[in-house]
């Protein structure tokens, strides 16, 4: 992959293009003082002390090994060097708190490619959801997918120089949709300009209204990919989100590269780099049953993507998860 493929997926990059078809967003040039600050892994770490103590949260994020402040422990105050002083980003708190009014008091943050997703945990709302600057720096500082923007995001490239960190970072805040249906999500990916497959994006669900709406969703978004983007984004392979409203319009959420760090989901990317798409039919793939996945497993896939045969420790597993199932279907009052 070339290091163009990976700027070119850079929210800052494609967002101007197709504002109009995308969920609404400010982006912030971030200081390379705030990019350090996410940089940095001291422990324990703190957040930013808050000019606009808007809805401020702690400074000082307790490390998990730290017992209880306590008697014993404050003997040793006397001896402990003074805890550092709290970074401050007064100017960019301000330009934010000023985004998040603007898009409505609540935003979900992501830098040049990614989301905090696996830091949601951290939130006191279990979700991305932010309304100050407080809560967005605490995400960003837990996430590994961050850190991946940080430090290793061109690891994919096969330039002969390629760079180890884009020129620089943006700070996107995204208009925050507390109820988008992960049913109604779907990823797309293109390979030469065309549009070769399409499958619902949270892969570990089987949802009926996928099955009895197959056909016209396709067409939806086939349509979408002819009008919008096809002339429009400026590569030829790579990889587009999309949710489909209750209106039945298309709406992008993200731009990805064509492998690299990008999931093929319910496709593999043998068989997506296989396919050729002239004249013939686009396959939107879904679970096309509830057996179509593994009940009670988070960590469920469809089954054609996992080996279920004898001896691979699996089958027992299925036949476990197959028999819990049988037992709740015969509960259900159908
Ligand atoms: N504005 C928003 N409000 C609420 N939820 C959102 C919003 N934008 C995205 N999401 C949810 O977060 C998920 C991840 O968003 P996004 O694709 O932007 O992150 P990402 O880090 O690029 O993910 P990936 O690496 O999986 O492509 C989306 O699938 C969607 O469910």
């Amino acid at each position: 992959m070339k290091e163009e493929e990976v700027n070119r997926c850079q929210i800052q990059n494609w967002y101007p293009k197709f504002k109009s078809l995308t969920i609404k967003t400010k982006l912030h040039k971030l200081p390379e003082s705030f990019v350090n600050y996410l940089l940095d892994d001291s422990v324990p770490f703190l957040l930013p002390s808050s000019v606009t103590n808007q809805n401020a949260m702690p400074n000082r994020i307790q490390n998990p090994d730290e017992g209880e402040d306590d008697e014993s422990s404050s003997s040793d105050d006397e001896t402990d060097p003074p805890p550092p002083p709290s970074p401050s980003f007064p100017e960019l708190e301000i330009e934010i708190r000023d985004s998040i009014e603007a898009l409505g008091g609540s935003i979900f943050p992501k830098l040049n490619w990614s989301a905090p997703k696996d830091a949601a945990w951290i939130s006191p709302s279990q979700s991305l959801s932010c309304s100050c600057f407080s809560e967005i720096a605490l995400l960003l500082r837990s996430s590994d997918s961050i850190l991946h923007d940080l430090c290793n995001a061109y690891d994919s490239c096969s330039d002969d120089k390629a760079s180890s960190r884009p020129e620089s970072f943006f700070l996107a805040l995204r208009k925050w949709y507390p109820s988008l249906k992960p049913e109604m999500e779907f990823r797309c990916f293109v390979k030469a300009n065309e549009l070769v497959g399409v499958c619902q994006r949270e892969v570990t669900t089987f949802y009926p209204v996928l099955v009895s709406e197959k056909e016209a969703l396709k067409g939806l978004i086939e349509e979408f990919f002819d009008v919008n983007v096809r002339s429009v984004f400026e590569l030829e392979d790579y990889v587009f989100d999309v949710y489909v409203t209750k209106e039945r319009r298309v709406k992008v959420v993200d731009f990805n590269t064509w492998c690299g760090s990008t999931l093929p989901l319910m496709f593999s990317w043998e068989e997506l780099e296989g396919f050729r798409r002239v004249g013939g039919e686009l396959e939107l793939r879904i679970v096309e049953s509830r057996r179509g996945v593994l009940p009670g497993l988070k960590t469920a896939v469809p089954y054609d993507y996992i080996d279920v045969s004898c001896g691979s420790g699996w089958d027992q597993v299925l036949k476990k998860a197959e028999e819990e199932f049988r037992d709740e279907s015969d509960d259900e009052d159908v």
